[in-house]
């Protein structure tokens, strides 16, 4: 699903309303009744409705949206916030038919604000995509008001006061509702980890904006959908025999730290692999063979840690159609020889994750030596190391794609949304996985999960959506299994499905 910025979302609007065709007046309607529907599948008549509108379409909205819940007998109470002058057509369209049907209070200074009681729903249409300027005067004490207010907050297209893909300055005053629910398409800042506070809950409800116009909007971010997903995922020939889904070899594991290679190990046989090799140190093999009977082991000639230099002779490697490095390895210099041998001699794309980033965060010239296309698996901390410290999550989102456009890698950036930048500059916003997955080793079972898809033939950019995407639906499973509080990476790999 793509992402647009508002000025491409205006422009679909606009579209829309000239080639279905479709008068902006039913467009608001549509988009009105598309929220009432939502509205009232999941609030009860019970729940008396405070809807503050602004003077703008996101107010005329709010003003469709009171009528449509009126007729459907909700007790609703409208406040318009007069901090200007000056209305929308559709704005004052709406206020007419609403006016025939109920009064409208109006708040014109802040003695005119009123009480909010606990068992109220505020619907916030103060203020929508058209926000132009930081809040100030009035509608800032009207939204102090509201996030002071005991009730459930529900903002009609975005919180007032967010932009909805640019920075909001320090201290800017915002709607923090419980859920946003925004027309057709999700916005970038919904995607943001330090904005969450100003989305809550988020749903998007379709307002039959031109899909083909969507279809042949540029956009350099995108949310993975399941259905896209669908798409991805390969099926299996009945002909097909082992040697059809490649050979992974995963370097994991140092002393006290072997789990972390048992369970990478255990995710890529999970995730289709053909056939698995695993190099760990000689401390790993007898916990290697037996937890994992179904990997081959390559113990190295060090009992505690990977430094290259084998206990037996070992396959080319060549031999393996993907390479996973980093789980549990550790950062001694006899690693980091190891891992340098390696980024020399392997040349098809690989999956580098955890120490094994921290070692080439520590040791630049590496960076150049990373086979192009591999897949870069940090966590926010592991990203700062490699690159630097960002000033608000969009200037973080453009270091990700500088990165990983200048060096031609794809970077998953890990967390909820996990992003994932391309080497031609797109962002995937990934739409599963749940705040359990914040655990040890479930970074372990996405490098084996990725490792596999690699191994199988999937090109760099699938695998990472793709695995992404069955990593933290299997964390979803799990969850509704266990809860999240209890889960664990083990949890993870048993929940994985393909299909
Ligand atoms: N896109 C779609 O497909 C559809 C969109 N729809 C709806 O339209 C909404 C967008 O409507 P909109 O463009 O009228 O903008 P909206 O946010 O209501 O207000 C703009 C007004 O506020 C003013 N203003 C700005 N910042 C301010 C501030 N800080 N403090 C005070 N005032 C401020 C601004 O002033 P100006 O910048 O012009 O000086 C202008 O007068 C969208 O979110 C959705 O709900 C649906 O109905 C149908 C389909
Ligand atoms: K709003």
């Amino acid at each position: 699903m793509k992402i647009l910025t508002v000025e491409q979302t205006r422009a679909l609007d606009q579209y829309t309303i000239e080639h279905e065709p479709v008068a902006p007046l039913n467009l608001m309607e549509r988009a009105a009744q598309a929220f009432t529907d939502w509205y009232t599948a999941r609030f009860d008549k019970n729940r008396p409705v405070r809807i503050f509108c602004g003077l703008g379409n996101n107010g005329g909205d709010g003003l469709a949206i009171a009528r449509l819940l009126i007729q459907l007998d909700y007790t609703v109470q409208t406040c318009v916030v007069r901090y200007a002058p000056r209305e929308s057509e559709d704005f004052m369209h709406n206020h007419r038919r609403l006016k025939l049907l109920a009064s409208i209070k109006y708040i014109e200074s802040e003695q005119d604000i009123p009480v909010i009681r606990p068992k109220e729903v505020v619907i916030d249409a103060i203020l929508g995509s058209g926000l132009s300027r930081t809040t100030e005067g009035l509608v800032q004490s009207v939204i102090d008001a509201i996030n002071h207010s005991p009730a459930t907050v529900v903002a009609v297209d975005i919180a007032s006061g967010l932009f909805a893909d640019t920075a909001n300055g320090p201290n800017a005053t915002i709607v923090q509702p419980d859920y946003t629910v925004a027309f057709q398409l999700p916005k970038l800042a919904f995607l943001l980890p330090t904005l969450s506070l100003y989305v809550g809950e988020w749903h998007w409800v379709d307002i039959g904006l031109s899909r083909a116009y969507i279809e042949r909007t540029p956009t350099t971010y995108f949310y993975t959908t399941d259905q896209e997903v669908r798409h991805l995922l390969r099926t299996r020939n009945r002909f097909s025999h082992k040697g059809s889904f490649g050979h992974a070899l995963l370097l994991v594991g140092s002393y006290g730290k072997i789990g972390a290679g048992v369970l990478a190990s255990r995710a890529c046989l999970r995730s289709g692999v053909g056939l698995l090799s695993v190099q760990v140190p000689r401390c790993g093999y007898e916990i290697l063979q037996t937890s994992v009977p179904e990997a081959m082991c390559q113990p190295d000639g060090h009992l505690h840690i990977l430094t290259g230099q084998p206990e037996v002779e070992q396959p080319e490697l060549d031999t393996f159609s993907a390479v996973g490095v980093g789980p549990g390895i550790g950062t001694a210099p006899e690693t980091l020889e190891m891992l340098r041998k390696l980024l020399a001699s392997v040349k098809k794309p690989m999956v580098i994750d955890a120490d094994a980033i921290n070692l080439i965060a520590k040791n630049r010239d590496l960076i150049d030596k990373i086979p192009k296309n591999s897949i870069l698996t940090p966590h926010p901390k592991e990203f700062e190391r490699l690159t630097r410290r960002w000033t608000s999550d969009y200037d973080k989102l453009g270091i990700l794609r500088d990165f990983a456009q200048r060096n031609r890698f794809v970077v998953v950036l890990k967390g909820a949304n996990t992003a994932i930048a391309t080497p031609d500059g797109t962002t995937h916003f990934n739409s599963t996985g749940n705040p359990g997955m914040s655990t040890g080793g479930t970074g372990d079972v996405l490098t084996g999960i990725l490792t596999a898809l690699l191994a199988q033939g999937y090109d760099p950019v699938e695998a990472a959506v793709l695995g992404v995407f069955e990593h933290g639906r299997a964390g979803d499973r799990a969850a509704d299994l266990r809860g999240q509080i209890g889960l664990t990476a083990s949890d993870v790999i048993e929940a994985l499905r393909w299909d």
